[in-house]
C-alpha cells in the first residue's frame, strides 16, 4: 500500500533541521578543500549522462540524513507501488503507469489484474504503421499529394511534451515534414499556423486525453472549418484528422472515425503522456525508430530508478538535493538551464511536470501541510539567460538552486561556437560556487589602476558571495535515447519529492476553478448587457471589455 507519512515526524527530518544550522554557513569551496575525493563521491555516470551534484551545500552527513529521510518516507516501497500498477493516484482512483508505455522488458504490468502491455504494444504498432505510411507516401492527402505539415492541436500535457521533444530533436526531422503545435485558445495561434500550411498537405492531430478541453476543441473546430472551406467534402476529413485520446465517445462525436483514433488510458497522466499516443506528432516528425529510441532511453532510466541503490540513484539524488533547499534553506524556486538551443522548451515542459504534480498544499491524509512542497520551476537556455536573469542568481537575495544541462557534442559544429557555449556552462557553475572575495576584487581593481578610494567605493558591488548551489548534467550528445533518459530522470525526481512531501503528485484539482469560472463568464460576454454578478473589479473589467471590443 502507498505509505502515508508526515515527513516532519521523521527523525531524519528533525536531524536535518539541526544539521542545517551546522552547515548553512559552510562554503562549498571548503567542502572541496577538505575532501580531494569529493567529486568522485558526488557524481553518477549513467551511460552517456554525467550527473555531478558535488557543487551543492551538502556534506557526507547531509547526504546520509537525506537518504535516511528517503528510507523513512518509504521511497523504495513507493517506487515499487508505482511500477507494479498500484492505484497511487488515489484522488482519481487510478494507477500511474507512464513507465508501462516504454516498458521494453518482458515483465507484464497489471491494472485490475489485466496486463496492459498488449494494449500498449498494439497502439505502438498502430503508430508505427501509420507513421511509416505517411512517410512513404502511402497515406496521402485528399488531392493525392504527400502529407508535409503535421499540426498538433492540444494543450498542457497534450502539447508541451511533444513540442519540447520535437524541438529538442530537430536534427532528426524526417525530410519533407514540418511540425506545428497549436495550443492557445487565442485565435492568433491557430490563425498564424494556418497561414503556414496547405490544407491538402496537412495532417491535424487532435490531441486531448479528455477530448473536452475548451482550448483544444475550439482550435480543432476552427481547423476543421478551415479545412472544409477548401476541401468541401466531409469525406476528406478522414485523411486529414486523427485523434489522440482516451475518450472514444467524444472523438466520434467530433466526427473522427474510430479507425483514426490513437488510444491511451486513464493511467497515463497528461503531463506524462508524451510516451503514449500523444507522441504521434513526435513519431511523425522524427520517424518511428527515433520515437522508439526515445522510449527506450526512458525505459533505461526506469530500470536505473527502480534498481540502482539510493546513493547512486540519480532521480533520488536530484529529489533529495532539491528538497534540502526547498525545506531547509527555504528556497522557493529552481532554475533549469539547458546550454542547448534545441532544449529551449525543456524548462517550460518541466514547469508543468513539476508544478502541476507537486504544487499541492494538502497531504495524503487530506490535511494542510506544515512544510513547503513543489518549488517554482523556470529557466531559459544558456547563454541567453546569462544576459537576462543570472544577475539575481549571482547577487540577489534569493537562493536559486540551478540545474545546468549541456551536451558535449553539438549537432551544429560551427567554428568554435560549441567551445564558447560550454566554456560558459563550466564558468557559471564555478562562479556561482566560488564567488569573488573582497581581496580578489581589490587585487583586480588595483591591477586596473584604480586608486584606494575608488576601490573602496566599488568594492561592495563587485563582491560575489558565491556558495550558490548547482547540479551539472553533461550529456554526451542529445539523441532520442539520451533525451528519453533525461526526461525520465526528471519525471522520477518529481515522483520521489511527492512521496517525501506526502502529497498526491498525479492529480491536478487546482486547475479546475479557473476553468469553471471561465465557463460561467463566457455566456455573460454574449451580449452588451452590463454585468453585476461578480466582485467590483471583475464586473468593471468585463464591462470595460464589452465596451471596447
Ligand atoms: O489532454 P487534455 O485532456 O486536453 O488536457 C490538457 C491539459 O489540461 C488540463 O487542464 C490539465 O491541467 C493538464 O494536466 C492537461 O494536460
Amino acid at each position: 500500500m502507498f505509505p502515508v507519512i508526515n515527513p516532519t515526524q521523521s527523525k531524519a527530518w528533525q536531524d536535518l533541521q539541526a544539521h542545517y544550522n551546522e552547515i548553512k554557513q559552510t562554503d562549498i569551496k571548503s567542502l572541496f578543500a577538505q575532501d580531494a575525493d569529493r567529486y568522485n563521491k558526488l557524481h553518477v555516470q549513467f551511460d552517456d549522462i554525467l550527473f555531478d551534484y558535488s557543487k551543492n551545500i551538502v556534506s557526507a552527513k547531509t547526504l546520509e540524513l537525506l537518504q535516511r529521510l528517503a528510507v523513512d518516507s518509504k521511497v523504495k516501497q513507493a517506487i515499487d507501488a508505482m511500477f507494479s500498477g498500484e492505484k497511487i493516484n488515489q484522488t482519481e482512483g487510478r494507477s500511474v503507469l507512464h513507465i508501462a508505455l516504454r516498458n521494453f522488458s518482458k515483465t507484464p504490468i497489471k491494472v485490475d489484474g489485466t496486463d496492459v502491455m498488449p494494449s500498449v504494444k498494439k497502439v505502438l504498432r498502430k503508430i508505427k504503421t501509420f507513421t511509416d505510411k505517411v512517410h512513404s507516401g502511402e497515406l496521402r492527402g485528399y488531392t493525392g499529394k504527400r502529407i508535409k505539415y503535421i499540426v498538433n492541436i492540444g494543450i498542457g500535457g497534450s502539447d508541451l511534451g511533444p513540442f519540447m521533444v520535437t524541438e529538442a530533436l530537430k536534427p532528426y526531422t524526417v525530410d519533407g515534414i514540418e511540425a506545428f503545435f497549436v495550443s492557445n485558445v487565442d485565435g492568433t495561434h491557430i490563425a498564424e499556423t494556418l497561414k503556414k500550411v496547405k490544407p491538402e498537405r496537412t495532417l491535424f492531430l487532435i490531441a486531448s486525453k479528455t477530448f473536452t478541453t475548451q482550448e483544444t476543441m475550439t482550435n480543432a473546430h476552427t481547423a476543421r472549418n478551415w479545412f472544409l472551406k477548401k476541401a468541401k467534402d466531409e469525406a476528406h476529413i478522414a485523411k486529414h484528422f486523427v485523434a489522440l485520446s482516451t475518450n472514444e465517445t467524444e472523438v466520434v462525436k467530433f466526427g473522427i472515425d474510430k479507425k483514426n483514433m490513437f488510444e491511451f488510458w486513464d493511467w497515463v497522466g497528461g503531463r506524462y503522456s508524451l510516451w503514449s499516443a500523444i507522441g504521434l506528432s513526435i513519431a511523425l516528425t522524427i520517424g518511428y525508430k527515433n520515437f522508439e529510441d526515445l522510449l527506450k532511453g526512458a525505459h533505461h532510466t526506469d530500470k536505473h530508478f527502480s534498481t540502482a541503490p539510493a546513493e547512486k540513484n540519480i532521480p533520488v539524488l536530484m529529489a533529495l538535493v532539491g528538497l534540502w533547499y526547498t525545506n531547509f534553506f527555504g528556497s522557493q524556486t529552481e532554475a533549469i538551464l539547458p546550454y542547448d538551443q534545441y532544449l529551449h522548451r525543456f524548462a517550460a515542459y518541466f514547469q508543468q511536470g513539476n508544478m502541476e504534480s507537486n504544487g499541492k498544499y494538502v497531504d495524503r491524509s487530506g490535511n494542510p501541510v506544515s512544510y513547503a512542497t513543489g518549488p517554482v520551476i523556470w529557466g531559459e537556455p544558456g547563454t541567453n539567460g546569462q544576459h537576462a536573469f543570472y544577475q539575481l542568481i549571482h547577487q540577489g537575495t534569493v537562493l536559486i538552486p540551478c540545474d545546468f544541462i549541456a551536451p558535449a557534442q553539438t549537432h551544429n559544429p560551427i567554428g568554435d561556437h560549441h567551445d564558447k557555449l560550454l566554456s560558459n556552462f563550466f564558468a557559471q557553475t564555478e562562479a556561482l560556487m566560488n564567488g569573488k572575495t573582497a581581496e580578489e576584487v581589490k587585487a583586480e581593481l588595483t591591477k586596473q589602476g584604480l586608486g584606494k578610494k575608488e576601490i573602496e567605493k566599488l568594492l561592495p558591488f563587485k563582491v560575489f558571495t558565491g556558495n550558490r548551489p548547482t547540479n551539472s548534467i553533461l550529456v554526451k550528445k542529445i539523441t532520442p535515447f539520451t533525451l528519453g533518459q533525461l526526461i525520465a530522470l526528471y519525471e522520477h525526481k518529481i515522483f520521489v519529492q511527492g512521496v517525501i512531501w506526502n502529497i498526491f503528485s498525479f492529480d491536478q484539482w487546482g486547475v479546475e476553478l479557473g476553468k469553471q469560472l471561465a465557463n460561467k463568464i463566457l455566456p455573460e460576454l454574449a451580449d452588451k448587457s452590463i454585468i453585476t454578478s461578480h466582485d467590483a473589479s471583475t464586473n468593471a473589467l468585463i464591462n470595460a471589455y464589452k465596451k471596447w471590443r
